[in-house]
């Protein structure tokens, strides 16, 4: 028998979960969380037990014990800045990730479910490029304030798995390559890759494109103003910017396949808004080309909404000029978590300690 290991996933609206025999998954499951599910959990780590439960009970239906596996590995959340890599789960990251102190997240959980699980089965517990992922050049953390610095938040697990696999499918390593990566969710980042290294990137939270429920980068001032109009609390303009706005405020819906469907159907608005996203991706994916010196080997466009053949179509004819461009739709997580934990097993490459 190989390595068996269990990925979870913690996201916003659900839990992932698969078990992995080496590279083969076992089994995959999606548990999805109502707004209803959630509204008793204030903080994201009061949803421990409720999490670790539906966990403990989904291994029951796959047939498989705890003391069957051989690792447990999770989505790393916003820990202090580290470049990729696969980590040991440790007290320390799990006080950070209580702390939240550098914000509530749901990938928070991650580390803390895995080290629960891990340590009732006595197995050793991992995350894998968590969103806090830092590679960036000194000159790319310059905002226009000292008291702002630009910081490094983004799906590095996406974007590592999938500069990855277009690596291999250009038969040259991803230390070889430079890529402009777009990942197109409910979040978005868009990241410039030189040699195996992530030098520039858009912070998801609040910088680049606006996305299904984020607003993206803002007009600086504007914003300052609405803060203060008091009309809204420090709490809700946070709402505002991490799930309200994007899409969702001008639309009423976070979901691309909708807005598709009524720009079809002659809604003049819905069209307007995916010619805006196209724009600026295309835009942010030109700015991260400029990172590379234009010496770009793919441009690469994943995540949900890369499933989108008009999206896709859209940003590809503002962008080709750069590069041949590759679409990977969807992501991996899942998967990228497994690998990363079985590097770490079969001694190919050292787990880091945070
Ligand atoms: N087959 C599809 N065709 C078009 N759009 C899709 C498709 N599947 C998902 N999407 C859109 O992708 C967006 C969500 O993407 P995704 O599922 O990658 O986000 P997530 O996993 O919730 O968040 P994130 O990627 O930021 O972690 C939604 O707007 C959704 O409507
Ligand atoms: C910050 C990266 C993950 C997200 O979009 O929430």
């Amino acid at each position: 028998m190989g390595f068996r290991i269990l990925a979870i996933n913690p996201g916003a609206t659900s839990t992932k979960i698969a078990i992995f025999e080496d590279e083969r998954p076992l089994f995959k499951k999606t548990v999805p969380h109502s707004m209803e599910d959630l509204r008793g959990y204030p903080r994201v780590m009061d949803q421990i037990p409720y999490r670790r439960d539906l966990i403990l009970a989904a291994l029951e239906e796959a047939g498989i014990a705890l003391g069957d596996l051989s690792a447990v590995v999770g989505r790393g959340g916003l820990l202090r800045s580290i470049p990729g890599g696969t980590y040991r789960v440790n007290e320390t990251m799990v006080g950070d990730m209580k702390a939240a102190a550098r914000g509530e997240h749901a990938s928070n959980l991650g580390a803390v479910l895995a080290l629960d699980l891990g340590d009732r089965a006595g197995i050793p517990s991992f995350i894998v490029d968590p969103v806090s992922v830092d590679e960036m050049e000194p000159v790319a953390r310059i905002s226009g304030s000292p008291e702002v610095e630009r910081i490094s938040m983004f799906h590095a697990l996406n974007h590592k798995a999938v500069a990855h696999r277009v690596a291999t499918e250009l038969g040259r390593p991803y230390e070889d390559l430079n890529l402009v990566v777009a990942h197109l969710g409910s979040g978005v980042s868009v990241a410039a890759h030189r040699r195996g290294r992530v030098v520039d990137v858009n912070d998801a939270k609040q910088e680049g494109p606006f996305s299904p429920e984020r607003a993206g980068g803002l007009p600086a001032y504007e914003l300052v103003a609405l803060c203060y109009s008091g009309r809204y609390s420090f709490d809700e303009m946070k709402k505002n910017l991490l799930s309200r706005w994007g899409m969702a405020a001008y639309l009423g819906t976070k979901d691309l396949q909708e807005v598709e469907a009524r720009a079809r159907g002659g809604d003049e608005k819905a069209a307007l808004l995916l010619d805006a996203f196209a724009y600026q991706v295309a835009k942010e994916i030109g700015a991260q080309a400029t990172v590379l010196e234009g010496k770009v080997d793919r441009v690469v466009l994943t995540g949900g909404m890369a499933h989108s053949k008009e999206l896709m179509a859209k940003v590809i004819a503002r962008v080709s000029f750069i590069a041949p461009v590759a679409v990977v739709p969807g992501e991996e997580e899942l998967e990228a978590l497994a690998l990363g934990a079985l590097r770490v097993l079969r001694g190919e490459e050292a787990a880091k300690d945070y």
